[in-house]
């Protein structure tokens, strides 16, 4: 077995995830900290049609009421989806040795790594991710010295696809929010030309025990918005805290074919003032292979959100101080969970 661990970031895995058996490291207790319940009844995720007359008043009750839904009639050609899936599974498939050329030196480095959460958990993932976040090339020609170029082109027409769809539903939800058309561009994310993504792809291997392992920790993610590209297999849960009908419960995410899975995170909760929900969510793992791809969308590297003026202005006081996207991201290497609790109005910590 070879274990390997770069810095920062914990790899800790055999040759393909090939366990005989799982051992102690990546066995994962409160687990079952909360029942897991399907997506039926109230409890039903919802499902929106890009070409609805209603998509914007059906998402911002979703980004209200969820913080996550499904797209449907998004666009996106199968056969793209299906290139795509093959290029996820070509890289996961390479030796152990070949993917650790392109090892993260940290966290928030492109390449290949373990989870960005792991260091604040005792245990390891049952997964493995690759992040692009400008171009793949420098790391493609490492792995496939003399085929790097089929990856890249396909990586470069699904980002180009997904990006217009984020840009599309990150203008529904900002005039949902009341935002006018004109107003669009002046919001840090409005103006289509500036938005920046970071894709994250994951691989979570099949497991014999999948009970006692998890893909990832639960988390909220730091973009405005994330959009998930999963194989068919389902393994996402976000957190439904205590309502009428039942105790906090983790509902499994469907895995519908065509659709993807849109979830609020922690910059469009603060633009929106806490109006929005910045959805709770982790990944559990089942016997069966399965990948995923998060594309995640942002303002550029030096804009600072804030809640929108519309939002905060003399009925509701502004909820949070305005922070840059990376600015967050440092707080949350920090803090993890707490991030936005330290950059609420009312809070006094000081940026390290
Ligand atoms: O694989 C998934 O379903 C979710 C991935 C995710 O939450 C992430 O990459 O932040
Ligand atoms: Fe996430």
């Amino acid at each position: 077995m070879s274990l390997h661990e770069t810095r920062k970031i914990k790899i800790h895995q055999p040759e393909n995830f090939q366990f005989d058996s799982i051992p102690d490291t990546h066995v994962w207790v409160n687990l079952h900290d909360h029942p897991t319940v399907e997506p039926v009844g109230p409890d039903t995720i919802p499902v929106i049609d890009l070409n609805d007359p209603k998509l914007i008043e059906k998402i911002g009750k979703a980004c209200e009421g969820w913080g996550v839904f499904l797209i449907s009639n998004h666009g996106i050609e199968p056969k793209l989806l299906n290139q795509f899936c093959s290029q996820m599974h070509r890289l996961f498939a390479l030796p152990a040795d070949v993917k650790l050329k392109v090892a993260k030196a940290d966290a928030l480095d492109a390449g290949y790594g373990g989870d960005p959460f792991s260091r604040f958990f005792p245990k390891y993932t049952w997964s493995e991710a690759f992040t692009i976040l400008d171009s793949p090339l420098e790391q493609a020609k490492k792995l496939w010295p003399d085929d790097y170029s089929s990856f890249c082109e396909i990586m470069e027409e699904y980002n180009k696809a997904i990006n217009s769809l984020g840009c599309r539903l990150i203008h529904a939800m900002l005039l949902s929010l009341g935002v006018s058309e004109e107003e669009l561009y002046q919001t840090p994310v409005g103006d289509s030309s500036k938005v920046k993504t970071a894709m994250h792809l994951n691989s979570y291997p099949a497991c014999t025990n999948p009970d006692r392992v998890l893909g990832l920790p639960p988390h909220t993610d730091s973009a405005c918005v994330a959009i998930l590209y999963q194989n068919g297999v389902s393994g996402l849960q976000v957190l439904r805290c205590k309502d009428d009908i039942a105790p906090t419960r983790w509902v499994t995410v469907p895995a519908v074919r065509n659709t993807f899975v849109v979830n609020i995170g922690d910059l469009m909760h603060v633009m929106s003032n806490g109006r929005f929900h910045n959805v709770l969510h982790r990944v559990t793992i089942s016997k069966i292979n399965r990948l995923s791809c998060a594309c995640f969308f942002g303002p550029q590297a030096d804009v600072k959100v804030g809640p929108l003026s519309k939002l905060a202005g003399l009925e509701q006081s502004p909820l949070y101080r305005p922070v840059t996207w990376p600015g967050l991201k440092k707080i949350r290497s920090v803090l993890h969970d707490k991030a936005l609790q330290a950059i609420k109005i009312d809070s006094n910590y000081i940026e390290g």
